[in-house]
């Protein structure tokens, strides 16, 4: 390997408790809430068929009208309070919020831009009630920040001229500034979120990106920051030269997720899903597949399996609204989560060999190993393998199926477990299986 002075700055996870709650979290709801809410993705009678959070890149959208959209931002139906009830009781543990987009607008009242809330009719913090009504819920707050700032005067995407070299040098201060001015207002967020990091003036600013890591940290000690914030000097992004992961845990796993645990090179990772195909912001006509509750429902699970969080984006409308969609799935994923959440809350990956009939996950607290069955097996039979030197204590069917489990010994440490007649095959089951370690 070779020395590097901006780098990783540990290797294998953070071991501390803070990292430890990150780790166990099992699900998170993402919320992409800005101006790009009000378009919707059309503009002028036109549809835009791209991200709704990007309409301001789009040709047929003047930018001078995108970027006056400020002046109508007032909200009348935002009720922070209500979203976090029913992000709660989705089974959220925690809550990424975008305070501000690749457009620059500031959700919260900053005083290094004209370009906030404070500037439109709502004249309101948008941030500071979110996170009050969060923490109430006991849904940890992250805080969402994309470096990449379309409104400010000095953003570049490259730096080609002195004259790019000096305005981007405003660029970085102003973006420490609003960083430092997140963690002052908003202390109790776990851990920011970062985005729109992979300009190569941004990629550039190396050391300039690793001190104020380090200062951000300082502020707020077990501060969780991924690995899409900085590069090392040498450009690499997410995992620096070396190959170590940068930051707390890998964050590319955007609208895609590993498959086998060797995808997760032993780190922790989260991946964040849109509930249509490529819509973070609210666009009022959902093209192409929208993933039903159940395939959320498989890809949280799988996250699990495979030591990682899954996070489910909402765009809520340019009133404040959730859509109903949104609100669905939200009613959805907690009903499965109220009687099954043993097999997601602290669980992680489970050596034991991958079966056709769903996931395994270790519950890091009670060592149960979990069985989520999603492909019911045409015999109404799981084979389930189990290691040499395991033996299974007892086995319970959880949630609203219930029902005893008839357990086959088919070949030594082989198994059939015979799901229950009338299990209802439209909704993952869970198995919950005690076993002893040793002979
Ligand atoms: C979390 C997600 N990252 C943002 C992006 C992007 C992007 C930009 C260029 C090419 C591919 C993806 C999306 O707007 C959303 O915020």
């Amino acid at each position: 390997s070779v020395t590097l002075e901006h780098g990783s700055k540990r290797l294998g996870k953070r071991t501390d408790p803070m990292m430890g709650v990150w780790r166990n979290y099992g699900l998170g709801q993402f919320i992409h809430w800005g101006l790009y809410a009000i378009p919707g993705g059309h503009w002028d009678g036109k549809y835009y068929s791209g991200a709704a959070e990007w309409i301001r890149s789009w040709n047929e959208m003047p930018k001078n009208a995108y970027d006056e959209l400020y002046k109508v931002f007032d909200p009348k139906a935002y009720d922070p309070k209500a979203w976090a009830k029913q992000a709660k009781d989705m089974g959220a543990k925690y809550m990424i919020i975008t305070t501000k987009h690749h457009d620059g607008f500031c959700l919260w009242p900053s005083q290094y831009t004209d370009y906030s809330v404070a500037k439109s009719p709502y004249n309101k913090d948008i941030i500071g009630p979110m996170v009050e009504a969060y923490d109430a819920e006991g849904i940890d707050v992250y805080l969402y920040f994309s470096v990449m700032d379309w409104n400010h005067p000095g953003y570049r995407s490259k730096l080609e001229t002195k004259e790019d070299e000096e305005a981007y040098e405003g660029f970085k201060e102003f973006t420490r500034n609003q960083l430092l001015e997140l963690l002052a207002f908003y202390p109790s967020t776990k851990g920011l979120w970062f985005d729109g990091t992979w300009d190569q003036a941004w990629i550039q600013q190396a050391a300039f990106a690793d001190e104020l890591e380090e200062e951000m940290r300082s502020v707020i000690p077990g501060l969780i920051i991924g690995s899409r914030f900085r590069a090392d000097e040498n450009g690499k992004r997410h995992f620096d030269t070396n190959g170590d992961l940068m930051g707390d845990y890998e964050q590319g796993w955007e609208r895609k997720m590993p498959n086998r645990i060797e995808d997760v090179n032993g780190n922790d990772w989260d991946c964040v899903m849109t509930v249509p195909e490529n819509q973070w912001g609210y666009h009022s006509d959902w093209k192409g597949h929208v993933k039903s509750s159940v395939e959320l429902i498989e890809m949280m699970v799988k996250a699990a399996s495979l030591d990682g969080n899954f996070v489910i984006n909402f765009g809520p409308d340019g009133q404040g609204n959730i859509r109903p969609e949104e609100s669905l799935i939200a009613k959805e994923v907690g009903e499965w989560m109220e009687s099954n959440a043993e097999a997601v809350y602290d669980c992680g990956y489970l050596d034991w060999e991958k079966q056709d009939w769903g996931y395994y996950t270790r519950n890091r607290k009670t060592g149960n190993v979990n069985l989520v069955v999603f492909n019911y097996p045409a015999s109404g039979k799981l084979r389930v393998k189990v290691p040499k030197g395991i033996k299974i204590q007892g086995i319970d069917l959880i949630g609203t199926n219930g029902g005893t489990i008839d357990l086959e010994e088919i070949h030594r440490d082989e198994y059939f477990l015979g799901l229950p007649k009338g299990t209802d095959h439209t909704k993952p089951v869970v198995l919950v299986m005690k076993i002893v370690e040793g002979d």
